[in-house]
């Protein structure tokens, strides 16, 4: 049987799922890249994998994209590594670079910024160029809170805006997937996140971040019925950016 091609998240928000498949039988099935979340996105939508930990915000562009797994990286409320770096409060805001790394928070930004702050901001994706304010997401965030006089946690401003949980990336195929692989795909996800403790003691402790916390409590991998939910309105917001 030819390998099925998985793409995942190459920060530690995905450790819990990646400790789950290498220590289930599936590793012999599959082909394992780690990428940052645009390249997840775009090998799918590219036929590169036939599964993908994918930003949610590019799932319309993925041709026969299924969802093939009971869980996802999401939170309920704040997450601790998705955030508006700003140098002025929100009211102020009218220059944001975006995250070259991101798919969702990128959309995230510009959808609470619109639609929760109702501010008028223009966009940059130039590294070089000076804003009010950045999006960040991922490890590059780890500890960097209190460096910016002013820090939105996205989940946590979504959570404000919608009263709804949020989903940042789900596993995603462009193909229909065998149902047998699907079950022991969904338990060794579980498995993983049964074994974070674990993974916990094996992981470099940071001075100024709560690992521990941001592992058991902040990132909420269930994808529970409310955080479908959640990403229906949030394409749909998308969709009138
Ligand atoms: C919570 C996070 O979720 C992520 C955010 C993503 C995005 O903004 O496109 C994509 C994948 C996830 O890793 C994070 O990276 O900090």
């Amino acid at each position: 049987m030819n390998k099925i091609k998985i793409s995942a998240v190459s920060y530690t928000n995905t450790k819990p799922f990646i400790y789950g498949i290498e220590h289930s039988a599936l590793l012999d099935q599959i082909d394992l890249s780690l990428d940052i979340p645009t390249d997840c996105a775009a090998k799918l939508i590219g036929g590169q994998v036939d599964i993908g930990l994918i930003p949610v915000a590019a799932i319309p562009l993925v041709p026969n994209a299924n969802i093939v797994a009971d869980y996802c990286i999401g939170s309920v409320g704040a997450v601790n590594s998705v955030f508006i770096f700003s140098k002025v409060p929100v009211e102020e805001i009218k220059t944001v670079r975006l995250d070259s790394h991101s798919r969702t928070s990128n959309n995230l930004a510009k959808v609470l910024l619109k639609f929760h702050f109702r501010q008028s901001v223009n966009y940059h994706t130039n590294d070089i160029e000076d804003t009010d304010a950045f999006v960040l997401i991922g490890d590059r965030t780890f500890g960097r809170k209190d460096e910016f006089a002013y820090s939105y946690d996205m989940g946590q401003e979504w959570m404000n805006f919608t009263g709804l949980p949020f989903v940042y990336a789900a596993w995603v195929a462009n193909k229909a997937i065998p149902q047998a692989f699907i079950n022991d795909f969904n338990e060794a996800l579980s498995f993983g996140l049964s074994k974070r403790r674990v993974l916990l003691e094996e992981l470099p402790k940071l001075a100024n971040f709560d690992l521990d916390d941001y592992l058991m409590h902040k990132l909420d991998f269930e994808l529970t019925d409310k955080k479908r939910e959640a990403l229906t309105l949030f394409l749909s917001y998308i969709a009138q950016l």
